[in-house]
């Protein structure tokens, strides 16, 4: 993929960007040497049909507000955002033009670690969620499924220093997932920036 060009993925029903290279790959590094070490990870575990199980990754909250944020019957509460996040953030920002409340950060630490397949359609994250997701490290596949029509597939491979943006009616549409792989592949830490609402408050 050529740096500095955005890509708009040939996806129906949706609205997904891609930016390769908003980092350098010394910037890139840099952040993800300063985020393996600061970030507050956590293992939460997840009961699926009445079993539990650790989650296939590890994952943090940050956020500006106290809002919690619940999927798969997982609630996390957010920890304030540190410098170099929140570097990270303004960088986004200003790439996508849009604001954002909240990161949500998963790290894959090898092959085996995963997300499987699911829509970002919390109401919390209000009705036609902007998500801005930003990869460091190690290059990992990311699948997208239509959720009517099963024919329709696409998998794209998320670069060291890029950044995913998914927004308008995706998350109504779509399912996506980063599956495992056998390959042998390098940590990856993914950085999702959402606007996660206080419980009560809509936005307008
Ligand atoms: O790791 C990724 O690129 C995707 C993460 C994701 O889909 C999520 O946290 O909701
Ligand atoms: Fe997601």
């Amino acid at each position: 993929m050529y740096k500095n060009s955005t890509y708009r993925l040939p996806l129906k029903d949706a609205e997904v960007l891609y930016y390769p290279g908003i980092f350098s790959g010394k910037e890139s590094l840099d952040y993800y040497r300063s985020l393996m070490e600061k970030t507050l990870w956590q293992q939460d575990e997840i009961t699926l049909f009445g079993k539990t199980y650790p989650q296939p990754r590890l994952t943090a909250l940050y956020a500006d507000n106290l809002a919690p944020y619940s999927y798969s019957g997982i609630t996390m509460h957010p920890h304030p955002f540190f410098p170099e996040l929140a570097e990270i953030r303004k960088k986004v920002e200003s790439v996508c033009g849009e604001s954002f409340t909240s990161c949500l950060l998963n790290l894959y630490r090898n092959g085996k670690d995963s997300n499987g397949w699911h829509a970002d359609d919390e109401r919390e994250l209000g009705i036609n969620p902007v998500i801005a997701s930003v990869s460091l490290g190690g290059e990992r596949y990311f699948h997208f499924k239509h959720k009517k029509e099963k024919e329709l597939r696409h998998k794209l491979l998320l670069e060291n220093g890029s950044l995913l943006l998914m927004k308008g009616s995706t998350q109504h549409h779509w399912l996506h997932q980063i599956p495992k792989t056998m390959r042998k592949t390098e940590p990856r830490i993914n950085l999702t920036f959402r606007n996660i609402l206080v419980p009560g408050n809509t936005k307008i």
